[in-house]
């Protein structure tokens, strides 16, 4: 997937123009930083992301890339799926709640996000991700072999070690929103370096886009709490994430009770 990705940026920029789009849920869009139309500072990144699921998009060139992306998002939709039963059971659930609460079988959705971060030849004045959290229920992300991401623990930036080849599993704005805070968002970001290209996949899992993340009820009463966030569909907050009130202040926080 990764050397499939690479083979795509590695493209003539003619020859990429032609998926460049300036809408969030175009099916296929590449293009550079993240949102050019309203930031001040641009990003260290070019981007590739292609809908996966409840649709299979297929990218025609380069070659042998929808072959490796169509079995790659399977593969991720499993374990997803998996991550998320285990999920359910640590909260004391069914297996399959969130799944059943989020329209997961059906129609969720699953994005394929390719970041590609070139050499830079100075690092410390540039960044590749600012700080943010994830949007969805849970992020696989695999790396190249150059690290840069870097998790918030403790009011500190932490690179994250991860074994070669292994996933990071990063938990998304709408699985603290069902929680009700019980399962954080991580909060984190990707610095770019001077020595190789940098290449990252990430495979944010969503809800369907139509379905509102609300607490669920069954864990409020067991804790006698009360609900910490109003609901939103996927979509709007998806929507929210990328709009200008996005640098006010978190998402979350636009919608905490
Ligand atoms: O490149 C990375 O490691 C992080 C990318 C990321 O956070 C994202 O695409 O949401
Ligand atoms: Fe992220």
């Amino acid at each position: 997937m990764i050397d499939a990705s690479h083979r795509f940026f590695d493209l003539p920029e003619e020859e990429k123009k032609e998926f460049q789009r300036r809408n969030l849920l175009d099916p296929i869009k590449c293009g550079t930083s993240f949102n050019v139309d309203i930031e001040k500072v641009h990003l260290w990144r070019d981007f590739l992301k292609v809908i996966a699921h409840p649709e299979f998009n297929s990218l025609y060139k380069p070659a042998g890339y929808s072959e490796v992306s169509l079995e790659f998002s399977k593969r991720t939709r499993e374990v997803a799926t998996e991550i998320l039963k285990g999920i359910s059971e640590s909260l004391g659930l069914e297996a399959d709640y969130i799944a059943k609460a989020m329209n997961w079988d059906r129609v969720r959705l699953q994005i394929l996000a390719a970041n590609y971060y070139p050499v830079c030849p100075q690092p410390d004045k540039a960044i590749g991700v600012p700080p943010h959290t994830d949007h969805g229920l849970v992020t696989l992300l695999i790396q190249n072999e150059m690290g840069g991401l870097e998790v918030k623990h403790k009011d500190q930036w932490v690179l994250v070690n991860a074994a070669p080849g292994a996933f990071v599993v990063n938990i998304g704005d709408q699985m603290q929103i069902l929680t009700n805070d019980k399962y954080k968002s991580i909060w984190h970001r990707a610095v770019v370096n001077n020595k190789a290209t940098r290449i990252s996949i990430a495979v944010p899992h969503g809800p369907s886009l139509d379905t509102p993340a609300l607490p669920i009820p069954e864990l409020l009463e067991r804790e006698g709490q009360a609900p910490k966030y109003i609901g939103m569909t996927y979509e709007k907050f998806m929507e929210l994430q990328a709009s200008p009130a996005a640098y006010v202040k978190p998402c979350l926080d636009h919608l905490r009770v």
